[in-house]
């Protein structure tokens, strides 16, 4: 008798697989769109704070005023940098490139919180708010002792935004800057089973604890082909130097089969929703600098990469460009991100608790066949 051996079939790079349910985001690449707990990103970013977004990723649901002031209140209490964190942050060299520094300011945060090993959903929310809270603290100020400035303490008369821009620069920026950093943050809030919220939903999986997962996903946000790439797209402007460089630059990168920062997409084909808002946050700091010359490159940049490869930029390629206009040193951009996605990354740390199995997938050996010493 005959016995046909089906093959397994290999998903590299698990391309195409659905690897779970989830409730926070839906991503639709046929519509271009991306829902929060259903409500368009879009919607979200010209109508709510970033507090109210993040409330709506762990609850399902937008605050009442009252659930919005308990969460901020428990927020702003711990937006200082605790002291055992600056102390590890002051241990890593500047050498190190900011996330290696976040990484393990969230591993000491971690390792000093007596309840960190306690996965009810009540600790579990109460880590989130923390490591909300903290996390500017530890970006501002590692931007800041790299340029040889001293701390500047929080000020809990400001919302989230504005005093994350208060401990970075020193001062409350215009209006302007404050709304295109808000947007930039509810943008990057929240994205389904990207690269660092898979890691952060595998390392769960075991029952570790949730500073683990987190301190994980940091380091899978901070590859190029990920989180990285806001802080790539700014060397290669920075490398092509004026817009009539754009076309030629472009073409001798594609010739060294170079991938391009800030352009595609695992999921989105036809462009990234979330680029049209983040362009026009773009556009707003281009004319409050007068920087046209940033936009002619974008610009250019662009429709060249799409006339020759057809594909679209995703979110990292306008938001590169916004921070660096907004003052923030380039390699500061990736832990913007990581401030922003500690929002989803907890909501999916949360829900991956709430409904847990153990994250394991197969894999096809080709090493050689059994042989004997
Ligand atoms: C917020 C975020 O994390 S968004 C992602 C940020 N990352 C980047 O911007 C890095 C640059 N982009 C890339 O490397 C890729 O587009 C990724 C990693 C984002 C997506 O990769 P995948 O889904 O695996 O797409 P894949 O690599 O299969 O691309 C398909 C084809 O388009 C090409 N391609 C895709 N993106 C790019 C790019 N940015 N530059 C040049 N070529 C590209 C690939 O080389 C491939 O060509 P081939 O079929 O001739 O081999
Ligand atoms: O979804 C992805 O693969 C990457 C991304 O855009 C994100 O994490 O925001």
């Amino acid at each position: 008798m005959s016995q046909t051996q089906t093959e397994p079939e290999i998903r590299k790079g698990l391309v195409g697989v659905v690897a779970d349910t989830t409730a926070i985001s839906k991503v639709n690449p046929e519509t271009n769109s991306l829902l929060y707990r259903g409500y368009p990103v879009q919607e979200l970013a010209a109508r709510c704070t970033f507090e109210e977004v993040a409330y709506l990723l762990w609850h399902g649901e937008l605050p009442t005023p009252e659930q919005l002031s308990e969460m901020e209140e428990a927020g702003r209490s711990q937006r200082a940098l605790a002291p055992e964190v600056r102390a590890a942050v002051d241990l890593v060299p500047t050498t190190a490139h900011p996330m290696d520094v976040l990484r393990t300011a969230v591993s000491v945060i971690g390792a000093t919180d007596p309840a960190a090993d306690d996965a009810s959903p009540e600790s579990s929310y109460a880590k989130s708010v923390r490591l909300l809270s903290q996390i500017p603290a530890v970006v501002a100020y590692d931007q800041r002792r790299r340029r040889g400035q001293e701390l500047v303490e929080p000020r809990n008369d400001l919302g989230y935004v504005e005093n994350f821009l208060y401990m970075t620069f020193g001062e409350v920026p215009a209006d302007v800057v404050v709304d295109a950093f808000r947007v930039s943050l509810i943008l990057y809030a929240e994205h389904s089973f990207n690269a660092s919220t898979f890691t952060a939903r595998v390392i769960t999986s075991t029952l570790s604890d949730l500073y683990s997962a987190v301190v994980g996903a940091i380091g899978a946000l901070k590859g190029p082909l990920h989180g990285g790439a806001n802080e790539a797209v700014m060397h290669v402007f920075e490398e092509i130097g004026t817009a009539e460089n754009a076309e030629g630059w472009l073409e001798q990168a594609l010739a060294e089969k170079r991938k391009i920062m800030g352009f595609g997409h695992r999921v989105y084909k036809r462009g990234d929703s979330r680029v049209p808002t983040m362009k026009a946050a773009l556009d707003t700091l281009v004319a409050h600098y007068d920087r046209p010359d940033l936009a002619e490159l974008y610009d250019r940049l662009e429709a060249a990469m799409v006339e020759r490869k057809n594909i679209r930029p995703n979110l990292d390629y306008p938001s590169g460009p916004a921070y660096h206009l907004m003052g923030f040193d380039t390699a500061t951009f990736t832990p913007l991100f990581v401030a922003a996605r500690i929002t989803g990354w907890t909501a999916h740390i949360m829900e991956q608790l709430a409904s847990n199995a153990l994250i394991r997938p197969l894999s096809a050996y080709n090493g050689p066949d059994e042989r004997h010493l």
